[in-house]
């Protein structure tokens, strides 16, 4: 469904992708973990079209612009207008025919919000309000770079729910060890540049590991070595 294959970025003598490849399937859901630094939003930024890989190509049968649902780390928000302004104005962008802007509030917690200007809704709110208008039209694949940033324990909780109840393929940068092993299928660890291990959830668990210990053995490898 999406393939991403030998992308290499550098920041002038620094290079932070080393020739990254790997593979969506229809019904993944992939942690995109690894320390800061490791190049993380260099690569989402180049898959959302926002910054150009110096080479390498990204393939997909999907349509960028409908299919394709993109949540980067800054929200990109319209902040003088209200909640339910803004998300009625995606909702005719996306040519949604009669939105339930409640319904779809509600599904975040923001129905209180409603009328509330989004430049006043706190940090967390905002990444809520940014995943709502990033699954607004059901789209077939999503990449979430650090959603949960800024929310509060009960709203991590409930927006790890969220999406567990959504049948989106997905890949989500994420440091929220606690929630993950029951909402992934595969973990792929990028390291100083590199996949350093793409591998299923499930032969992680079957090896009596939660993920959080399988990417501190996979970090620690590097250490050893050197
Ligand atoms: N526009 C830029 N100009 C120069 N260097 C950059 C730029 N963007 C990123 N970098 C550098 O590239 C490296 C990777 O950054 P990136 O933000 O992709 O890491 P990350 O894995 O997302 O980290 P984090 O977990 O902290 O979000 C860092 O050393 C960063 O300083």
């Amino acid at each position: 469904m999406f393939q991403v294959a030998s992308i290499t970025k550098s920041f002038k003598e620094k290079t932070v992708l080393k020739g990254v490849s790997f593979s969506i399937e229809e019904g993944d859901k992939i942690a995109l973990l690894g320390n800061n630094g490791a190049g993380k939003s260099t690569l989402f930024n180049i898959i959302a079209g926002q910054l150009q890989a110096d080479s390498g190509t990204i393939k997909t049968s999907l349509d960028f612009q409908r299919e394709i649902g993109m949540m980067p780390q800054g929200d990109l928000l319209i902040e003088d207008l209200t909640v339910a302004e803004f998300v009625e104005l995606k909702s005719r962008m996306n040519q949604l025919k009669q939105a339930d802007i409640n319904g779809l509030l509600e599904m975040v917690e923001l129905r209180e919000s409603r009328e509330q200007m989004v430049g006043s809704l706190s940090g967390g709110q905002k990444r809520r309000l940014s995943l709502l208008l990033t699954i607004l039209n059901h789209p077939k694949l999503i990449f979430l770079d650090e959603p949960t940033t800024g929310m509060d324990l009960e709203a991590v909780d409930n927006f790890w729910k969220l999406l567990e109840q959504q049948e989106f393929t997905s890949v989500v940068v994420t440091h929220d060890f606690n929630q993950i092993d029951a909402f992934f299928t595969k973990v792929l660890i990028l390291k100083e540049g590199r996949i350093a291990a793409i591998k299923a959830v499930e032969d992680i668990h079957q090896a009596g590991q939660t993920i959080e210990q399988y990417f501190r053995e996979e970090m620690n490898k590097g250490g050893e070595q050197a």
